[in-house]
C-alpha cells in the first residue's frame, strides 16, 4: 500500500494555499539585516526561501544590510565607528569601507548564494541606474542636532531599473548606498532603503528579517513581543525606542504611509523565516498592520 502522506505535512501545504493565491505576481520587499545573515547555514536557507518564493510566482526583492560586516572591516583597518541614534557615524574614510563592504561584499555573496540554485539574482545600488538619491541627515538626540557625517536618508526613488530586473524574471538584490544630487555617496541605513523602495515599487509588502523575535514593548526589562500594531500605536511608541529598532519601526511606518499594505519585523535566526511568516497561519515577528487593536505575546522560552 502506498505510505500516507505525513498529515502535519500536508496541512501545511495546504494551509499555504491562500498565501500563494495572495502573493501571486506581488512584489515583496524583504530586508535582509545584518545580524541575521552572520551564520552560513541561515544564510544558505535565506537564498533558497528567496529561490522558492520566486518559483511560487511572487516578485521578491531583496535589499540586504551589513551592519556587522562594516564593523568588523572597519576594525580590521583601525577605523573608529560609532552609532547615533542607530546610525552609523560615517566618516569620509568610512564611506569608503561602507560602500566596498555592501556593494563588494554582502551583496555579491548573497547573489552568488542565490544563483546556485539558477541565474536568478542581479546585483544593484541605490548608484545604479540613479535608483536612489540621498540627502544628508542627522539626528537629535537630547534636543541637540547630532552631525552623522555621510549619512542619507532617501530623497527620491527611480524604481525602473529594479523593475526592469523584476519584469526580466529575475530577482534584484540591492545595496543602500546612494549619491547626493552633487554625486557624493551617502550611507543609507538599509531599513530605511528597502522602505523606500517597497513604497517607490507598489509592493505588497515590507519584510523585514532581523536578529530579535520582533519589536519588545519593554526591551531589556520584559518578555512582552509585540504582535501586531496600528501605525498609529506604533508611532506613538518611536520617541521610547532604542538603536537599531529606530529605523527599523521608522522605515514600516514610512512604508506603510508610502502605501505598502503591511510591514513585518521576523526573527532571521529562524532558519526558514522568509517561508514560515509569508506561508503559515501563526503569528510571528511583529506586524504593522492598519486598524488593529495592539497584540502582545510572551517570547519564546520566557517563564
Ligand atoms: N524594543 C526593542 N525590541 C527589539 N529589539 C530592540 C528594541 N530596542 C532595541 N533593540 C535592539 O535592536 C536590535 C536590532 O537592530 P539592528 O541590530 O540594527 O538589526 P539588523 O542588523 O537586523 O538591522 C536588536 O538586536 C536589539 O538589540
Ligand atoms: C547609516 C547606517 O547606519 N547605515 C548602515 C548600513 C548597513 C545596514 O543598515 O545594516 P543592518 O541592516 O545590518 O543594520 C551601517 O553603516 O551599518
Amino acid at each position: 500500500m502506498r505510505p500516507a502522506v505525513e498529515p502535519a505535512k500536508a496541512s501545511t501545504l495546504a494551509a499555504a494555499l491562500p498565501w500563494l493565491m495572495k502573493y501571486h505576481g506581488k512584489i515583496v520587499v524583504v530586508k535582509y539585516g545584518g545580524n541575521a545573515m552572520v551564520d552560513d547555514e541561515l544564510k544558505k536557507a535565506f537564498a533558497e526561501d528567496i529561490v522558492f518564493l520566486r518559483m511560487a510566482g511572487f516578485k521578491p526583492v531583496v535589499v540586504h544590510g551589513g551592519g556587522p560586516q562594516i564593523s568588523q572591516m572597519l576594525d580590521r583597518l583601525g577605523i573608529k565607528s560609532e552609532f547615533k541614534g542607530g546610525l552609523r557615524v560615517t566618516t569620509d574614510e568610512a564611506m569608503d569601507v561602507v560602500r566596498m563592504v555592501l556593494v563588494g561584499q554582502v551583496q555579491r555573496e548573497l547573489v552568488g548564494l542565490i544563483n546556485q540554485h539558477g541565474p536568478l539574482a542581479v546585483g544593484l545600488s541605490g548608484e545604479d541606474g540613479g535608483l536612489f538619491t540621498a540627502k544628508k541627515t542627522n539626528v537629535i538626540i537630547d534636543g541637540e542636532e547630532v552631525d552623522l557625517g555621510l549619512v542619507g536618508e532617501v530623497a527620491s526613488v527611480r524604481p525602473e531599473a529594479v523593475q526592469d530586473v523584476i519584469d526580466a524574471g529575475r530577482i534584484p538584490v540591492i545595496s543602500s548606498v546612494a549619491p547626493d544630487e552633487d554625486g557624493a555617496v551617502h550611507n543609507v541605513n538599509a531599513d530605511t532603503a528597502a522602505a523606500a523602495l517597497a513604497a517607490a515599487l507598489g509592493a505588497e509588502k515590507l519584510l523585514v528579517l532581523t536578529d530579535v523575535e520582533g519589536l519588545y514593548r519593554d526591551y531589556g526589562n520584559s518578555d512582552d513581543v509585540i504582535g501586531e500594531i496600528s501605525p498609529e500605536a506604533l508611532a506613538e511608541l518611536m520617541p521610547s525606542l532604542e538603536s537599531g529598532m529606530v529605523p527599523k519601526m521608522a522605515a514600516c511606518l514610512a512604508a506603510l504611509n508610502g502605501g505598502v499594505p503591511r510591514a513585518t519585523v521576523v526573527d532571521g535566526r529562524e532558519p526558514h523565516a522568509v517561508l514560515l511568516e509569508l506561508f503559515t497561519d501563526e503569528g510571528v515577528g511583529t506586524q504593522v498592520l492598519p486598524g488593529v487593536a495592539t497584540k502582545i505575546r510572551k517570547a519564546k522560552g520566557s517563564a
